[in-house]
Parts: structure tokens; sequence; C-alpha cells
């Protein structure tokens, strides 16, 4: 008998096709109030699952006594108690590398538009105010050849890197816990401590995973540090930024404005400060959302699934202690 296995997340026909030439799929485009039991009820036998965005912990795991793998189609996995995961047997996945070159790209372009005050001239040329020569008021600042600090400089972090310097002939820092030689010998990119970094960039970009390290590691402190000039971007996770902090810093000139994918509550508040800024571009969490890197994440978590229930090691396994 095939293996029975859930897919709780809208995916591409081709996909579901491939993992259906190998297990009974159950399908749900996503989960919400409505269908939420139902998903729990399948889950009981259930040997495997894939999506995005669910938080899989204990109590979810007690409902699911036969699961033997949990397929995350994102790179990011605080979603996941992997702990948990491990201590149960299950296996966990993830998928790296296939979105790096279109968060890079996201993240460029959060860059530009937050520097150029691009969404905010782009409102004000629609609604009729182009009447005359641009005044000086409207100028937003150089991205070329300033100083780009980025923390985490993982494969995100050096696909951004990567354009920054070849493209816009911008000068690297970065900051993580251990050195990236690739990175320092492709792009000149110097080590500084967190410090450092934040007082001497243009640009502080933020690209960690959230882990119990890295939640809210830039607050108050951190944003007092960095340049009043300083454009802040943040495309990792909301909780790793004290948005309260955020919000104080650009409130009160400490850094000039923020571009911004993720944030403490997706979706956002509508009564959030940050939506009434206009020194902020804010973005719905689209990383990655372009139909070709969405089916490649997609695939890769199905072949994680397949490979994985057909008893070989899955190709981007997370808790290698299980086998
Ligand atoms: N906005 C979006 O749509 C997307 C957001 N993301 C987010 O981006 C994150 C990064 O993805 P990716 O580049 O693939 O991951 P990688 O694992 O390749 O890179 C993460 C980097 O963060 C560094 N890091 C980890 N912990 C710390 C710490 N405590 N202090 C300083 N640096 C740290 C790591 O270096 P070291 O180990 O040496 O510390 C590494 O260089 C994901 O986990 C996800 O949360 C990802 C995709 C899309
Ligand atoms: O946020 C997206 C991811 O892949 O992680």
């Amino acid at each position: 008998m095939n293996p029975k296995v859930i897919v709780y997340k809208k995916v591409d026909k081709k996909v579901l096709d491939f993992i259906g030439e190998n297990c009974e799929i159950v399908y749900f485009e996503g989960l919400d109030s409505g269908n939420y039991s139902q998903f729990l009820s399948e889950l009981r036998d259930a040997d495997g699952i894939m999506g995005s965005g669910l938080k899989i912990d204990q109590d979810l795991l007690e409902q699911a006594p036969n699961l033997k793998i949990v397929c995350n189609a994102s790179v990011g996995y605080d979603n996941l108690d992997v702990q948990a995961l491990t201590e149960r047997g299950i296996m966990a996945t993830n998928t790296p590398k296939v979105l790096n070159e279109t968060v890079a790209d996201t993240v460029m372009g959060l860059i530009l538009s937050t520097a150029r005050r691009m969404p905010e001239l782009d409102h004000w040329v629609k609604s009729g105010h182009w009447k005359s020569n641009l005044e000086e008021k409207w100028f937003g600042v150089d991205v070329h050849h300033k100083v780009l600090g980025i923390i985490g400089m993982g494969g995100i972090g050096s696909a951004v890197a990567k354009r920054a310097h070849f493209g816009f002939g911008m000068d690297i820092i970065y900051h993580n816990r251990s050195i990236n030689i690739e990175a320092e010998q492709a792009f000149g990119a110097t080590y500084y401590s967190i410090d450092d970094l934040l007082a001497k960039s243009d640009f502080v970009c933020l690209m960690t995973p959230l882990t119990p390290q890295t939640e809210k590691m830039i607050g108050k402190r951190e944003f007092a540090r960095m340049k009043d000039t300083a454009i802040f971007i943040n495309s990792s996770r909301g909780k790793t930024v004290d948005e309260e902090a955020l919000i104080d810093a650009l409130q009160t000139g400490e850094i000039l404005a923020a571009g911004l994918d993720v944030y403490v509550d997706e979706p956002i508040k509508l009564d959030n400060p940050l939506l009434n800024m206009k020194n902020v571009v804010t973005l719905p969490h689209i990383g990655s959302a372009t139909y070709e890197t969405r089916f490649d994440m997609a695939m890769l978590a199905a072949t994680n699934l397949v490979v994985a229930l057909q008893g070989e090691a899955p190709p981007t396994l997370l808790n290698s202690v299980v086998k």
C-alpha cells in the first residue's frame, strides 16, 4: 500500500502528480478554521506532511502517531520543534538554496525602493501631484558605492552581497557567528563585530534564521548604534527585530528608513504604526514569491517527501540523527 501524505499548501499540479505516483495524497490548498479539524483527523494515520508555516510542536505531534517525515516548503524552519520531531524519530526537511537568488532580488528591491523612495513617489505621481520639476524634498539617497552590512551571511546573504558588490559597487561587511571565507574571497566581504557593523553600515540587512539566539537581536541598543542616515532592511523573520524599538527608531529619526518583508504578526495588523510611515516600504512576505521559485521549492519539498518514504535519506534533511 502506498504511504499516505497530506499536502496542506497550494502547489502546482505537476508537483501533486509527482507525489501521487508514489503516495496517496490528501490535499488542502491551505488550512483555516473551516478545514482544520478535517486536517487533524487525516493526520492520525498520515506518514508524511508537506506545506509551510504550520506550527509543528509536541501538541500536534501527539495527534500524528504514524508520522515519519515533515517537509517544510520553506528554508526557514522556526515553525518546527526539531527536537520534538527528532525524539519521535520523525524526519524534518526544508528547502535551502533554490530560493537564494529570488530572495536576494527582493532584498535588492527593498534597498533600492527604500533609498530612492519609489513607492512613495509612485503614489505621488499616480495621485496627480507631479505638476512641475521635482523639488529637493523628494530626493532619495544613493545606493551605489555605499556600505552594506549583512547580518547573516549565509545562502541568501551571499546572493545579496554578490548583487550589491558587482552590480552596485558597494562595500560589503558582514556578521555571523563564524567567518564566511567564500564571501570574503568572492565579494571582498569583511567580518565585523555586530556593534562595529551597525556603526559603519549605510544599509543594515538582517538575514539570519529566527532562533532563540536571534530573537529580537536588533533592538533599542542596536538602533542607537546605527547612523541616523542608515536604512534598515529585514527579510529574515519579524521576530528577529524588536518591532517597537524599530518603530521608535523611525519615529525619532534615529535611523532614516526601513524596508521590510517580514513582521511580528503576519498578516500585519492594520493599526501597526509602520503602515503609516512614509519612510517605510512594506512588502507582504514575498521574498521567494515568484512562480518559478515557488515551483522549485515545492518540488524540492515533494522530493524530500517521496524519497524519505521510499526509505532513502531525503536531500535536505535537517535532523540527521534520524535515518
Ligand atoms: N522573507 C522571505 O520570504 C524569506 C526569509 N527567509 C529567512 O532567511 C533566513 C536565512 O536563510 P538562508 O540564507 O537560506 O540561511 P543560511 O543558513 O544559509 O544563512 C543564515 C546565516 O545566518 C547566520 N547566523 C545564524 N545564527 C546567527 C546568530 N545567532 N548570529 C549571527 N549570525 C547568525 C549563519 O552564520 P553562522 O552559522 O556562522 O552564525 C548564516 O550565515 C531563513 O532562515 C528565513 O528565516 C528565507 C527565505 C525567504
Ligand atoms: O520565508 C520563507 C522561507 O523560505 O523561509
